[in-house]
């Protein structure tokens, strides 16, 4: 069997890899993309960190190809779909870097208090420079950390032990789980108005996606001190730059950009208050060993028929299993995507039920489809069917299953209801139908509908009144976008019915403002399955 390894991992992981008996292993690191192609033609196993992109094409590329594995945590340089389509299991290592990155945050926040980085620089040149680089103490200051996660959480134990005092943004962690890691839960506006310090760990979602821009800045304190060392675009770059040259920006420690590399040319690299470093987070003696290792062992494992760890694609389970399973592991993680999408931040638990042939079905597997998916928008390429039941207990939910012999109209039937905390619910059902074993919704918020589980979907709540559907039919055209199915439901005429529409592209803001703003429209919610 033949391994490529195509960043550099830790040796020992290497090494762990060609004691392996009949694993070849080839080392090539920095490899254009064209020579990927050709050095993955007859590989079954592909290692890589960040660098390297597993692209549509290199799966193409690869007919043999059995899996890839990430030592690290994010998989962004993986077409992670693709994969899926060829068979090929993904898996990362999900907590292996976890101190390392909190530990280069806090060495960001202590280098934007203090300019150690601009004084040694100086030193360099030979100066002896006393008055210029003056700092400021953490002690008693106020930090502001957005996504209370593993590195999160390990930063505000940091920051609590430098005497500051640690507000927390996080709308998915319960209440309770904050207050355990005595720090203050907060709305984002309310750091936004009173940190001096601000720390970005969440992954980078649509949601997460520029969290921090223009109007973000303009609600902060002059003289902000801030840091991303979890994904580049959490922070608006543009934003960010022009917040440090009007001086709303005191310091910035940046650890990740938009595009990696940076652009030699970048006007970061000039600017005297950000001390930049190139995606090192992970980058210790200990984590590089600790995902290494643990890559190659779980590369190993699947290649030799053993069990799939960390797979952030597949479950732990055969190919035989999966063969049977995959239908319902794909509509379970699309109806628990769904659910996410159209619930508030915060719940309390979340309600899975299995009726009819579903139910002799290996429904743990499901059961974490319907987790991992309603966690996929939360905490991004960290979720896999390992953890998830793992991640939703730490986000303070509680999950229940139920297993039903009463009868509920189909031979098979799913539903997933979160459960928010002032007891309102939200939920979704679905069933497979026709050969394909096509995913169907067929049950949303209580209303039977009937629309394919796929791709694009506007649920929006309105009076049912008549011109509805030809109001949001023109809204969407006039946005250029194409309807390609539609569901509509009601319980009684002329009250609320529910439009469930299919849409082959997503409406642009302004499309979906009109919509949310027609006085007929109670809601509307755009949702990616
Ligand atoms: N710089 C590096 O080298 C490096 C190394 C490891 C991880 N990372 C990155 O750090 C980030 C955090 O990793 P982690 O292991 O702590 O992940 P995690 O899943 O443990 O924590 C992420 C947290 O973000 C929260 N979150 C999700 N959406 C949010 C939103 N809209 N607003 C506020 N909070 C939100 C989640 O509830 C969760 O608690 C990830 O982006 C990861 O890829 C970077
Ligand atoms: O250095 C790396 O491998 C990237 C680490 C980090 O971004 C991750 O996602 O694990």
């Amino acid at each position: 069997m033949k391994i490529l390894v195509a960043d550099k991992i830790s040796p020992k992981g290497v090494e762990y890899l060609r004691k392996q008996p009949g694993f070849e292993v080839i080392e090539a690191y920095g490899s254009s993309p064209e020579k990927v192609l050709e050095l993955v033609k007859d590989v079954h196993a592909i290692a890589v960190r960040s660098e390297t992109k597993i692209t549509r094409e290199v799966f193409a590329a690869a007919p043999l190809l059995k899996v890839v594995g990430r030592a690290g945590v994010g998989v962004d340089n993986v077409d992670v779909e693709a994969a899926t389509e060829h068979g090929v299991v993904v898996m990362n290592t999900p907590s292996g870097n976890t101190i390392a990155t909190a530990e280069l945050t806090f060495t960001h926040i202590l280098c934007g208090s203090r300019p150690v980085a601009q004084a040694a620089a100086s030193m360099r040149e030979g100066k002896w420079d006393r008055k210029s680089f003056s700092g400021v103490e953490l002690f008693q200051k106020t930090l502001g950390i957005v996504g209370l996660g593993r590195i999160g959480g390990e930063v505000a134990k940091r920051a609590i032990a430098f005497g500051m005092r640690v507000l927390a943004y996080d709308p998915y962690l319960a209440p309770s789980r904050a207050k355990a890691m005595q720090v203050e839960i907060a709305t984002l506006d309310e750091i936004l108005a009173q940190a001096d310090y601000i720390t970005v760990h969440m992954p980078l979602t649509d949601d997460t996606k520029y969290m921090i821009d223009e109007a973000a800045f303009e609600k902060c304190k002059k003289g902000l001190r801030i840091f991303n060392c979890a994904r580049g675009g959490i922070i608006k770059e543009t934003a960010l730059l022009a917040a440090l040259k009007s001086g709303k920006v005191a310091a910035a420690g940046l650890d990740v950009y938009e595009d990696e590399p940076l652009a030699k040319d970048s006007e970061f690299r000039q600017l005297p208050n950000v001390v930049l470093t190139p995606h090192l987070g992970a980058s210790t003696k200990e984590a590089q060993e600790s995902v290494g290792i643990e890559i190659a062992e779980q590369i190993a494992d699947v290649l030799g028929g053993g069990v799939i760890r960390n797979a952030v694609n597949m479950p732990s389970i055969d190919a035989a299993a999966l063969k049977t399973l995959g239908p319902y592991l794909d509509l379970g993680s699309k109806l628990g995507t769904l659910v996410q999408q159209i619930s508030p931040k915060q719940i309390a638990s979340l309600r899975i039920t299995y009726w009819g042939k579903i139910v002799e079905l290996d429904a743990n597997s499901i059961t974490r489809a319907v987790q991992r998916g309603f966690l996929r928008n939360i905490s991004g390429e960290q979720v896999n069917f390992v953890n998830a039941p793992v991640l939703l207990k730490r986000l303070g939910i509680q999950a229940d299953v139920t297993k039903s012999n009463t009868d509920s109209g189909y031979s098979e039937l799913m539903a997933v209801e979160a459960v928010a905390a002032d007891g309102k619910t939200y939920s979704a059902q679905g069933t497979l139908i026709g050969k394909g074993n096509q995913p169907r919704i067929v049950g949303i918020n209580g209303r039977e509908v009937e629309i394919a589980a796929v791709g694009k979907l506007l649920v929006i709540e309105n009076e049912d009144l008549p011109g509805m559907v030809g109001t949001i039919g023109t809204l969407l055209a006039k946005d250029k976008v194409n309807i390609a199915d539609m569901s509509l439901s009601r319980l009684t005429p002329g009250g609320i019915a529910y439009m469930l529409v299919r849409v082959d592209t997503e409406p642009g803001p302004a499309a979906r403002d009109e919509i949310k703003g027609n006085p007929l429209v109670k809601s509307a919610k755009f949702v990616q399955l």
